[in-house]
């Protein structure tokens, strides 16, 4: 459905997205990863025509996004980071307008907006002012704009943004009930919700790939690697070092707890597990020791392991 080939993009000097290609099948929900100023909305921008890129090529559905940009954009339903809209219409009066604009005609116009109407959740709204709504109702105008013209991919820009608990969670059900019937590019920075929700991840990092597979084998991969927790009361520097200077650990970082006590989240090499060695150390040292524990990787470790910049 998205084929991205060797996709590069120059603002003067800066290199926002750097030879980039990825693959998207059709069915597939893709999450699309990165620290801020990564490249994503660069590369979604691009994707979708709005911006051309200095060279590489992005095809959607078969159409070159740029020498065809009228076939793939019939095919694209995007969803940008801040929905822009019209304040001063009414959510139904939006929506025919934006299904007019995208070239339905009148009686499939009203068609349409009565059913992204029905699948958004709007119908207790339709024909309010869209200054009056909530984040919430706003970014599921957004979505039922990008929906209106039937498009059979779609690409979201950090839908959830903005909004609290109650609200990403019923745009995260509806997301996952559009994945059943579209291909779905979702840029978010909610990493649970990837979990949740996404077949495959891609992470990328100063315009480049750094990881791309399903949620599970990422966590897998990284759970091998290992990361143990201790609690312990001493000197932080001193605790730290010690650690760090035994056989197989990789990284040391600590964070204050109370009562001059830290946590020391230890990552060690694939394969071994340090919890013997590390209680041994702390004895021999007399530093008292609180809590001593092999923690489960999540995506944010994963996510946190191939962006940091230390
Ligand atoms: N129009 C522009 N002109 C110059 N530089 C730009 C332009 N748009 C983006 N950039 C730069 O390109 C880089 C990538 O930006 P981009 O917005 O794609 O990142 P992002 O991954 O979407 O970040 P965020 O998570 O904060 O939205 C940044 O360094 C940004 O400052």
């Amino acid at each position: 459905m998205i084929e991205i080939r060797n996709l590069t993009k120059r603002f003067a000097r800066h290199t926002a997205v750097r030879d980039l290609s990825f693959s998207v099948k059709q069915g597939e929900i893709v999450g699309f990863l990165g620290p801020n100023g990564a490249g994503k909305t660069t590369t979604l921008r691009m994707l979708t025509g709005y911006l051309p890129p200095t060279s590489g090529s992005i095809e959607v559905g078969g159409c070159d996004v740029f020498r065809d940009s009228i076939g793939a954009r019939r095919k694209i339903g995007y969803m940008p980071e801040n929905v822009p809209l019209y304040d001063d219409m009414r959510v139904r009066e939006y929506l025919k307008f934006r299904a007019r604009l995208k070239g339905l005609s009148n009686r499939d116009a009203r068609r349409r907006v009565g059913e992204v109407i029905d699948t958004c959740g709007l119908d207790s709204v339709r024909r309010k002012m869209i200054k009056v709504l909530s984040k919430g109702y706003r970014q599921r105008v957004g979505l039922a704009d990008a929906l209106v013209h039937s498009p059979e991919l779609l690409i979201l820009d950090e839908p959830t943004n903005g909004l609290d608990p109650n609200q990403i969670r019923q745009i995260r059900e509806l997301i996952k009930r559009l994945g059943e019937t579209h291909t779905i590019l979702l840029s978010t920075h909610i990493l649970s919700e990837v979990e949740m929700t996404c077949d495959r991840v891609i992470i990328i990092d100063s315009g480049q790939i750094k990881a791309e597979d399903t949620p599970q084998a990422l966590v897998t991969g990284m759970r091998a690697a290992g990361k143990v927790v201790a609690e312990i009361t001493g000197d932080p520097e001193v605790i730290s070092g010690a650690l760090s200077r035994m056989d197989h650990v990789k990284r040391v970082t600590h964070e204050p707890l109370t009562n001059g006590r830290f946590q020391f989240d230890i990552l060690v090499e694939s394969g071994t597990d340090a919890r013997e060695r590390i209680h041994e150390l702390v004895a021999q040292n007399g530093w008292p020791m609180r809590s001593l524990y092999r923690r489960k990787a999540t995506l944010e470790d994963v996510f946190v392991e191939l962006t940091r910049k230390d």
